[in-house]
């Protein structure tokens, strides 16, 4: 099979390849396997234009568009005759795109791992770390196969090599020598440079069983501080490390310690780090290779502003080497380490500089690298952005802030902003139905449903039903947060109470709905939240103009002197990308709530990765007709469950009949209804076999249709509908229309669904999640409880002295301005 690659063949193709024709602008190649294609993707088709080059007499053919700066840096023969070309050694420079973000970390293709001697070898001193490094070497392997290109530096040589020759020593040696050695205190000095041979070998076997394990080859290079000064040698390394990356083979890279000079320390070259470590030289390798990320994974989860454990030291999680680097202290290193984190930070900070990014990270905690490279806030992360935040991290930071200015506001001035939102809506009708139909045009040119467009639309009627809303919310104001939900008296003078409490910052996406935006803003607000919104790009122009108006009502107040602006709880994001960098900001975001499509939902709850996402599975919900029912009334709620919003997840997509409307008409009466309104109908296997002419067979009864379809089916009795629903739902939303109140009771109680309705056809969202929130979610969903303790100077030893005995009284609480108990949540343990 031949491949092309040029202009044509810029996305993927083959490496290992056999040139078979080369033009100006096209070189064509025979592919090999998949495992090729996929290491050359993007920037990296200079590799296999490389390949190309190799098996050609004559490089001027090579002219094509995306070969990139290895190909326009040059090669060099190496002499005479000889065509077969070297790979220059290529320092990059300054970085064209250096990743000033987390988030860009996605986007890192070659990437260096060194792995520090504290991480490779036990904390005990008895061999390897083999459960961490196998560890290490599927994350690894992962990243390979995923077409990024590894390469491991990896120290661990000497301190293993170390364990060897201790061992080997006590095996030749009487007992009685072995203890009196012990017992001396006289500790065996060995030579590094002999451990270092005899722990080489054993580390690089272990790599090599465990790459094999992944379908990886290993190479070993060994390589020492001369060999970067010298430009030849340094030449060489980078050729053949290109080479052996050519062939998909993990480079695994040591210093050759064996026959090291001493190291020339600090005796750094102009511009060039002196390599004395294997951070440095972790470094130095990078930069030649001109990797995109250099991960030093070490035994600490990054860089403290003082060496951990010392008083007041805290990780630092963003980076930036020319304004943070005087306010950190370093002092001592790891157990086996060689250069320490001050070694390690100078690297790291030169590496930078020539345009490598650069994480230190803990690599004793499994699945650090993958985070790293989704962005998560993982160890260390150096960067020269000037504003250390991405744009939306800084967005959420601030809504972090001012969610806290909200909190502190008395109930009357949220409720306040709540109620000049809602007639900032109905002063500024005409300028959002202008911006409204800016959007309604555009989604008209394109390819839109009539429900979407429908959800799209504003009018002046839904606006003042959305100003309505606001007011009932702002209404829930006074009496939302620090409602007391219990109150004990656990001993004289020591109260326990439990409040309610918002939850932090939310972040809210949604699709198409432009009217949830001062609705979701209202409920946050209510509740003291800080709100990030994702709006669907389909609605943008009124998105923009609904957002500026909430922010015009949040600064109708005026927060305390020092406190953050309230205008900023409430953000707009507008990129679609801003909806993955958020995802990682666990530290920041507390809730995310999907609101939309099924495939939204679970889209977002695959990215999440430490932020709970409040949503729905998909919605395949029923209504079930039972025997006893008013006609009227099933009809409507049936043509109602299904047409009203069929794509909403909580459309009904089975309708489960009673067997004995099968002759009473109403399954007939109910399908006339659902056919005039363009439902196509599908039965199930009941009812296929109970009808000679029924509807074509469904083809599953687990199926979403998301439009205008149903399943038809037929029941015996509310039990068998109960079956049916537990069996073949997802949970959502599920309803019953009967006049029988057993039948209802036994629905409402069996349906295990968040949401089961009698006589009614179907809110913030809908939640099937089991914790916290399930079902609709409003003001309550978004609230959260914390316990208030309060004392006269009690310690739990006075409890145990006996000045003090537990109580545990239960005290009332007003509820609508009554005394009422409330049942304890709590049990009698709690101080
Ligand atoms: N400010 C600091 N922040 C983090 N670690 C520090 C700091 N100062 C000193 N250290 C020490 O640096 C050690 C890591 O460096 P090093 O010994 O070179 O590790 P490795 O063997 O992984 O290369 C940590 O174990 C820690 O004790
Ligand atoms: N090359 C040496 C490691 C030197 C070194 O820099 O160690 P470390 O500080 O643990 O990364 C070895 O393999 O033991």
């Amino acid at each position: 099979m031949h491949r092309v690659i040029g202009e044509r063949g810029r996305s993927s193709f083959c490496a290992k390849c056999l040139i078979q024709s080369v033009s100006s602008d096209l070189t064509v190649c025979k592919t090999t396997t998949y495992r090729h294609m996929s290491m050359y993707r993007g920037k990296h088709t200079a590799l296999a234009s490389l390949a190309a080059l190799r098996s050609n007499s004559s490089y001027k053919l090579i002219n094509t568009n995306n070969v990139n700066t290895i190909m326009r840096q040059g090669y060099r023969t190496s002499g005479g005759g000889d065509k077969r070309p070297e790979l220059a050694s290529h320092n990059r420079g300054q970085h064209s795109e250096r990743f000033l973000y987390r988030g860009d970390l996605k986007k890192a293709n070659r990437i260096i791992v060194k792995l520090g001697s504290a991480v490779i070898t036990r904390e005990d001193e008895c061999g390897l770390a083999l459960g961490r490094l196998a560890s290490i070497v599927e994350q690894v392997s992962e990243l390979q196969s995923q077409g990024k290109q590894m390469v491991l530096v990896t120290s661990g040589a000497v301190a293993f090599g170390k364990q060897k020759l201790r061992h080997e020593i006590a095996m030749s040696k009487s007992v009685r020598q072995t203890i009196s050695v012990n017992t001396s205190g006289g500790l065996l000095q060995f030579e590094p440079r002999a451990c270092a041979a005899a722990g080489q070998s054993g580390l690089m076997s272990l790599y090599e069983a465990m790459f094999t394990q992944y379908g990886f080859k290993t190479a070993q290079v060994l390589v020492n501080q001369r060999d970067f000064q010298n430009e030849f040698t340094s030449m060489h390394l980078v050729d053949a490390m290109s080479e052996l990356m050519f062939y998909n083979i993990i480079p695994i890279v040591n210093a050759n310690d064996a026959i090291a000079s001493p190291p020339e320390m600090d005796k750094d070259l102009a511009g060039v780090i002196s390599v004395k470590d294997n951070d440095s030289l972790a470094a130095r390798l990078a930069v030649n290779m001109q990797a995109d990320l250099l991960v030093l994974m070490s035994d600490v989860d990054g860089l403290h502003t003082s060496p951990p454990g010392t008083e007041g030291s805290r990780l630092v999680k963003t980076f930036s080497p020319k304004m943070d680097l005087c306010n950190v202290v370093f002092q001592g290193k790891s157990r086996v380490g060689l250069g320490g984190m001050e070694s390690k930070v100078g690297a790291a900070a030169w590496a930078l500089e020539k345009g490598v990014s650069v994480v230190i990270c803990d690599g004793r905690n499994y699945g650090s690298l993958p985070s790293i490279i989704q962005g998560k806030s993982v160890g260390t992360f150096f960067t020269n952005a000037k504003n250390i935040n991405s744009p939306v991290e800084v967005e959420a930071v601030k809504a972090k802030e001012a969610s806290q200015t909200l909190q502190k506001l008395r109930p009357a001035d949220r409720k306040a902003i709540i109620e000049k939102l809602a007639d900032l809506l109905i002063e500024r009708k005409e300028d959002i139905l202008v911006a409204n139909n800016r959007d309604v045009l555009l989604a008209k040119r394109g390819d839109i449903s009539e429900q979407l467009l429908n959800r799209l639309q504003l009018t002046t009627d839904k606006l003042q039903t959305l100003a309505t809303g606001l007011r009932q919310i702002a209404e829930k104001c006074e009496t939302t947060l620090g409602r007391v939900l219990e109150k004990t008296r656990i001993s004289d003078k020591l109260s326990l109470k439990k409040i309610t409490a918002p939850i932090g910052v939310l972040l809210v996406i949604f699709e198409s709905r432009p009217d949830c935006l001062p609705q979701v803003a209202a409920l946050a607000i209510c509740s003291g939240n800080g709100l990030l919104l994702k709006g669907g790009s389909e609605a943008q122009h009124s998105n923009a103009i609904l957002y500026a108006l909430v922010r015009e009502a949040l600064g109708s107040v005026q927060a305390e002197e020092g406190e953050t602006d309230l205008r900023d709880a409430v953000a707009l994001v507008s990129k679609r990308e801003d909806i993955d960098d958020l995802l990682v900001l666990d530290d920041y975001i507390n809730l995310v709530i999907p609101r939309g499509s099924s495939s939204l939902v679970r889209d977002i709850q695959q990215k999440s990765h430490g932020i709970p996402v409040l949503g729905h599975s998909e919605g395949i919900c029923h209504v079930y007709v039972d025997e006893n029912c008013d006609h009227d009334m099933a009809i409507k709620i049936a043509v109602d469950s299904k047409c009203d919003y069929p794509s909403a997840c909580n459309a009904m997509e089975t309708l489960l009949i009673h067997k004995s409307h099968i002759k009473s008409g109403l399954m007939d009466d109910i399908c006339d209804e659902l056919k005039k309104k363009m439902v196509r109908l599908y039965s199930g296997p009941r009812l296929q076999s109970m009808m000679k002419f029924s509807p074509p067979p469904a083809v599953s009864l687990h199926k979403e249709y998301g439009d205008l379809q149903l399943t038809l089916e037929v029941t015996d009795d509310v039990d068998g509908a109960i079956d049916h629903i537990n069996k073949y739902g997802s949970s959502h939303t599920d309803s019953i229309v009967t006049s029988s109140d057993a039948a209802a009771k036994e629905f409402l109680e069996c349906v295990d669904s968040a949401c089961v309705f009698h006589n009614a056809s179907a809110e913030v969202g809908i939640s099937t999640s089991r914790i916290h929130a399930r079902g609709p979610v409003g003001i309550e969903g978004l609230l959260t409880t914390k316990w208030q303790l309060e004392g006269d100077g009690h310690t739990v030893k006075e409890f145990t002295d006996g000045k003090y005995q537990y109580l545990h009284e239960r005290l009332p609480v007003t509820v609508d301005g009554k005394e009422v108990f409330t049942p304890a949540s709590g049990d009698s343990s709690y101080v």
